[in-house]
């Protein structure tokens, strides 16, 4: 870093006011007085370098002589010194001093601040790059060398278009607009970085671009992991037939009630269509079971329903799961990807949880949805692609609209057809027949003969607010299933689970953890085993059929069950 130098000054003449200003500028530094030349004056302060000769200055090096005084007597003195190339100033111009003085004082105030905003650059785990407004390269912080490799030697002085032609901070610069997201590759390190850069005005005036970013190896390198093997489980469920089907019809959807027959006649008459549709409704209601028999009844029923849930998957990876991409289009980018648009063509791209999609994906999936073409991620060719949208959510798209969470042209384009599916506590009149069929559905499942419950037990279930929806309902009645000791599920059993339920749905209860955070180093493996054990056995109860189905619970033999609950003396 450049070291400030001031600029030495000598004093001609004792004027006091003169003398203590520029003693003053000298010890903050401002100015270096050589010292004060007073051929008349004899009671000089003792600090100050006092001269009665010009003699000792006229070889010296002396930016500035102040004139204090007008005197003749003085002036012979400065004549001898006039001879270099030196700033003479009198007293009517002394204010020029006094004005350098005030912006020195600015400029170093300046500099403080520049040394508290320096360090947190230096500090920070991003790299961080800055370019002049010629492109040249004024900053770089050490992250960014840890992250690159690249020394400041390497690096400063250098022109961006040079050293990376085709970098986010290069595109600041020549666009004058912002980067985000900007993904690229560290030759020098083989690092794999995301980056924003922005351009940098000053009152209006471009004065250079920044660029901050950020390693992303191995976040990139575990997701491409994971998109491998679930490519190859997509490529194993196509095979064996389970693939890009609807796996449910409308025959699947049990309700009588006007609210769900409602919903059943606009999904009959979506069936009937291309359009896209939005589903709408509470969680576990049933949306998806609805995308399913619409794609299930429509004319290209033998064409690929494509599911993607926007919630459950990061937004990096939504894209790449979206739209795929070619071999090499990042490190760990092995082979090629065929994303879930392409997968959908001719068929049913079923977007759940759309409200949950960020808003550089809205603008991505806007633009295939107008142009009815994309390109994979390190693509150049475009792809045509011709499908139905069947969006759904949960949540209130028209509220994330008008907060700007949700881009209100995509909203007009997937809100054609518009399903909304009753939450259960609308259409209580439904949970009798919902009751026996999920029973009947699960005993099917896991293998257990019909089972039923009494009428007063229906009543119970039928009085339950069901927060949770059908799946909260198939939920307990599974729980039932399993508890219950007959094929008709006692009341008392059906109570229980409703109180304990009333008691979930307004207290927001959970069960009581097995290991909690403060209680995890205490305890060791088989005293959770042992606790666990116990648990399970307290559910299902310890007659014969109670040990089978708790062993049958845990994942162990009935022979290891007997053998635990002795070992850990639980009988
Ligand atoms: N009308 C219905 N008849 C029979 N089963 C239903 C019905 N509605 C929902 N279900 C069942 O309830 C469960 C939840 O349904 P689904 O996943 O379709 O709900 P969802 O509204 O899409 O939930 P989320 O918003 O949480 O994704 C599924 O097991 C589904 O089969």
């Amino acid at each position: 870093m450049a070291v400030y130098t001031p600029m030495t000054l000598l004093v001609i003449g004792h004027q006091e006011d003169m003398v203590n200003k520029v003693k003053k500028w000298d010890e903050k530094g401002f100015f270096s007085m050589v010292g004060v030349l007073d051929p008349l004056f004899d009671q000089a302060q003792k600090e100050i370098p006092f001269f009665h000769s010009a003699e000792p200055f006229i070889e010296q090096e002396i930016d500035i002589i102040l004139m204090a005084v007008k005197e003749e007597a003085y002036r012979k003195e400065t004549e001898k010194l006039k001879r270099k190339n030196r700033l003479t100033i009198g007293p009517e111009t002394f204010w020029i001093l006094e004005k350098m003085a005030r912006q020195i004082d600015e400029i170093q105030s300046l500099t403080e601040e520049q040394k508290f905003f320096q360090t947190i650059l230096m500090h920070s785990h991003e790299g961080v790059q800055f370019v002049d407004s010629d492109g040249i390269i004024r900053y770089i912080n050490p992250s960014f060398s840890r992250i690159t490799n690249v020394t400041p030697e390497e690096r400063l002085g250098k022109h961006i278009e040079e050293v990376s032609p085709n970098g986010s901070l290069n595109k600041a610069f020549k666009t004058r607009a912002p980067v985000f997201g900007y993904k690229s590759s560290s030759v020098g390190s083989n690092v794999e970085t995301v980056a924003n850069a922005a351009p940098i005005f000053v009152e209006g005036k471009f004065i250079g671009a920044v660029a901050t970013f950020q390693d992303v190896t191995e976040i990139k390198y575990l997701t491409e992991k994971l998109m491998e093997h679930e490519q190859d489980q997509s490529r194993i469920n196509q095979q064996s037939g389970n693939g890009y089907q609807a796996k449910y019809s409308f025959g699947h959807i049990i309700g009588e009630s006007e609210g769900i027959k409602e919903a059943l006649h606009m999904a009959k008459k979506a069936a009937r269509t291309r359009s896209t549709v939005l589903i709408t409704g509470e969680s576990g209601t049933g949306k998806e079971l609805f995308a399913h028999a619409i794609h299930a009844e429509s004319k290209f029923n033998d064409k690929p329903f494509v599911t993607v849930n926007c919630a459950a998957i990061p937004e990096d990876l939504l894209e790449s799961e979206l739209f795929g991409y070619e071999k090499g289009a990042f490190t760990h980018a092995v082979k090629q990807k065929l994303g879930k648009i392409e997968l959908a063509d001719g068929g049913t791209l079923f977007l759940d949880e759309i409200g949950e999609m960020s808003p550089s994906l809205q603008v991505k999936l806007l633009r295939v949805l107008q142009y009815k073409e994309f390109e994979r991620i390190g693509g150049l060719r475009k792809i045509n692609v011709e499908f139905r949208i069947i969006a759904a959510t949960n949540a209130n798209l028209e509220k994330l609209v008008s907060e700007g969470k949700f881009r209100e042209d995509l909203y007009y384009r997937i809100n054609v057809i518009r399903l909304e599916v009753p939450p259960l506590r609308q259409r209580k009149q439904d949970i009798p027949l919902l009751v026996q069929k999920l029973m009947d559905k699960i005993a099917q499942r896991i293998g257990f003969h019909p089972m039923q419950v009494t009428s007063k037990g229906m009543s119970i279930l039928s009085e339950h607010g069901w927060p949770g929806n059908i799946r909260e309902l198939e939920n307990v009645l599974e729980r039932l299933m399993n508890e219950s000791p007959s094929s008709v599920i006692p009341d008392d059993l059906v109570k229980k689970h409703a109180q304990k339920m009333l008691r979930s749905s307004t207290k927001k209860e959970t069960d009581t953890p097995l290991v909690s955070a403060s209680s995890a180093s205490l305890l060791s493996l088989k005293d959770i085993e042992k606790e666990y054990i116990q648990r399970t056995l307290e559910h299902f109860g310890r007659s014969l059929e109670g040990k089978k189905k708790a062993a049958h619970s845990l994942g162990i033999s009935i022979s290891t069950l007997y053998n635990k609950i002795r070992d850990y003396q639980l009988e």
